[in-house]
């Protein structure tokens, strides 16, 4: 498997997916570079997201699919935003609202405890029965101002007290291996390996 469209739209993915594809020497393609339009994600579950967004990208392009669904749950909010992550703050997405709406929900909240999670999707093909899941989980706290200009979405108020940084004060090659992708892309791997797949 040399080439593998990868349903997402969302660039910051895109770049760490295929910074983290190159060495295996396997091309990732953004679907929006072959025409696929973003799918629905209707459902509750991380999962059930991340299995549409692959089977959707899969179906259309007759290729090999990866999808990542994620998002920040944070314990003060019962795991809100969660699934709502992309568009906690309301259309069109904007992760500097999403910034500003968090900070603003967690006002005077003591406790900043948070999780990135992920589920990664692999379909050989749009009616695959057994799609290849892997998921990954990098726990951190919520800051009280964004710090940094690295990553996307809720990196520069998400912050690894072992590092003393935020996740946007890394570089890519610190952020990938540990964050939730770049777990569940490991998981992932081995698993595609286990299926002679890489
Ligand atoms: O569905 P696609 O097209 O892949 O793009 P998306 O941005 O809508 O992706 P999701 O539906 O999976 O929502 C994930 C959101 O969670 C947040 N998120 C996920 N991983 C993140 C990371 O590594 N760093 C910062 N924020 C992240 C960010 O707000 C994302 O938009
Ligand atoms: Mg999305």
């Amino acid at each position: 498997m040399k080439r593998i469209v990868l349903a997402s739209n969302n660039a910051g993915k895109v770049r760490e997916f295929q910074r983290l594809f190159a060495p295996l020497h396997i091309e990732i393609v953004p679907q929006g570079d072959l025409g696929v339009p973003e799918a629905e994600e209707p459902h509750v579950t991380f999962l059930e997201n991340a299995l549409a967004k692959a089977r959707h990208a899969s179906t259309l392009t007759g290729m090999p699919a990866l999808a990542d669904d994620s998002g920040i749950c944070v314990s003060a909010l019962n795991g809100a935003p969660g699934v709502y992550s992309a568009r906690y703050a309301g259309p069109p997405k904007s992760d500097e609202r999403n910034n500003l709406k968090l900070l603003d929900a967690l006002s005077g909240v003591a406790d900043r405890r948070a999780f990135y999670y992920a589920v990664l999707v692999m379909v050989r093909h749009g009616d695959d029965p057994r799609p290849l899941i892997a998921e990954g989980r990098l726990d951190g706290e919520i800051l009280l101002a964004p710090r940094g200009e690295g990553g996307f979405g809720y990196d520069p108020l998400f912050y690894l007290s072992a590092l003393g940084n935020t996740v946007a004060e890394l570089t890519p090659e610190e952020k990938n291996p540990i964050s939730h992708r770049g777990r569940a892309l490991a998981s992932l791997l081995a698993r595609m390996a286990e299926e002679g797949q890489v």
